[in-house]
């Protein structure tokens, strides 16, 4: 696995389209109550598909039902490729008392991989999220930004040719963020078909060749092609010391975009703020005048007009 990519590779896919799963007007209930409906996408190889929509729209869902997890109550799912080999990262994943080489080990041999392979594989993904240290120690004391990381090697063990990705950056500090991105493309250009839920646009536009988006249960828009997404400038704020009430008031602040709180290689507790540039300004004198500290302020490429997209009927 490759840490150096040209990030220019994002939004193109290699070689000819094959199909890996068919979805044809899946819908799922719990009990009478609908969670999805009608949902018809096709999942092609070397790709990677975003699912956005708030919360409880139904992408972690959409996630289990192609991890083979969850039931459809009506429609159609195809596999198109008897040898699929499917990697999942759910949104939760509990601390155990395990160290997170016993427990990727049996992962591992669940999923039917030679011994010497696995070893190979979590030298090189113990590297990749600088985790090397922490291999022997048990996981209960772990951050949730650690936790997130054995999520994600547990996934990518035995190369996947479907990576199914629960909100992949959530947890994760910065660096990591930008590996796992990196990462991602590496495999999408070998031919891997990644899926994922996200909340942050920086990510879509980077990774995405398509956007589905879900609003209760149904796919409302559905966009091919980085063209064509609806670009506008963003700002990348990292800071500290701010209460959870003056967290939530950013939040519902015009210009708002994205928010993570993540510990920092001191241990320290950090909030990413991904707001839209021409509101920046704004986002800075609040978090300053709440007694908010500011330790970067980046500007991102484009973002996307997810209030837009999210909220159909406004
Ligand atoms: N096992 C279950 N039994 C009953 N209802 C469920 C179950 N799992 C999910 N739901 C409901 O289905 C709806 C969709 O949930 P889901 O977790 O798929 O949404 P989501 O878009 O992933 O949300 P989030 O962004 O918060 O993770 C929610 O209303 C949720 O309460």
């Amino acid at each position: 696995m490759a840490n150096l990519v040209d990030r220019n590779f994002a939004g193109g896919s290699i070689g000819v389209a094959t199909s890996l799963i068919e979805l044809e007007q899946i819908s799922k209930q719990y009990g009478r109550r609908p969670v999805l409906e009608d949902v018809s996408f096709t999942i092609e190889k070397g790709t990677v598909t975003a699912l956005i929509g708030r919360n409880g729209s139904g992408k972690s869902t959409l996630l289990s039902i192609l991890a083979g997890l969850v039931q459809i109550s009506s429609g159609k799912l195809s596999c198109k490729d008897p040898n699929l080999r499917i990697g999942y990262a759910p949104e939760m994943f509990p601390g155990l008392k395990l160290t997170p080489e016993q427990y990727l080990r049996s992962m591992g041999q669940i999923s039917g991989l030679a011994p010497v392979l696995i070893e190979q594989e979590l030298t090189t993904l113990f590297q990749l999220f600088k985790l090397e240290h922490f291999r022997k120690q048990s996981m209960l004391n772990f951050s949730k930004g650690m936790l997130q990381k054995i999520n994600l090697i547990q996934s990518l063990l035995g190369s996947p040719s479907l990576l199914l990705l629960d909100e992949p950056m959530s947890g994760l500090d910065l660096p990591s963020m930008n590996k796992l991105a990196d990462l991602l493309i590496v495999l999408r250009n070998k031919g891997t078909a990644i899926v994922f839920s996200v909340h942050e646009p920086q990510w879509i536009e980077l990774l995405a060749d398509q956007v589905h988006v879900i609003h209760e249960g149904k796919i409302v828009k559905s966009i091919q092609g980085s063209e064509k997404l609806n670009i506008k400038p963003s700002t990348y704020i990292l800071l500290s010391n701010l209460s959870i009430q003056k967290l939530q008031q950013l939040k519902e602040m015009a210009g708002f975009i994205s928010i993570n709180t993540f510990k920092d290689s001191c241990n320290i507790e950090r909030t990413a703020l991904t707001v839209t540039s021409s509101e920046s300004d704004t986002f800075l004198r609040v978090i300053l005048e709440s007694g908010g500290s500011i330790q970067s302020v980046e500007p991102r490429g484009g973002s996307h007009d997810l209030e837009k997209w999210m909220n159909p009927r406004s």
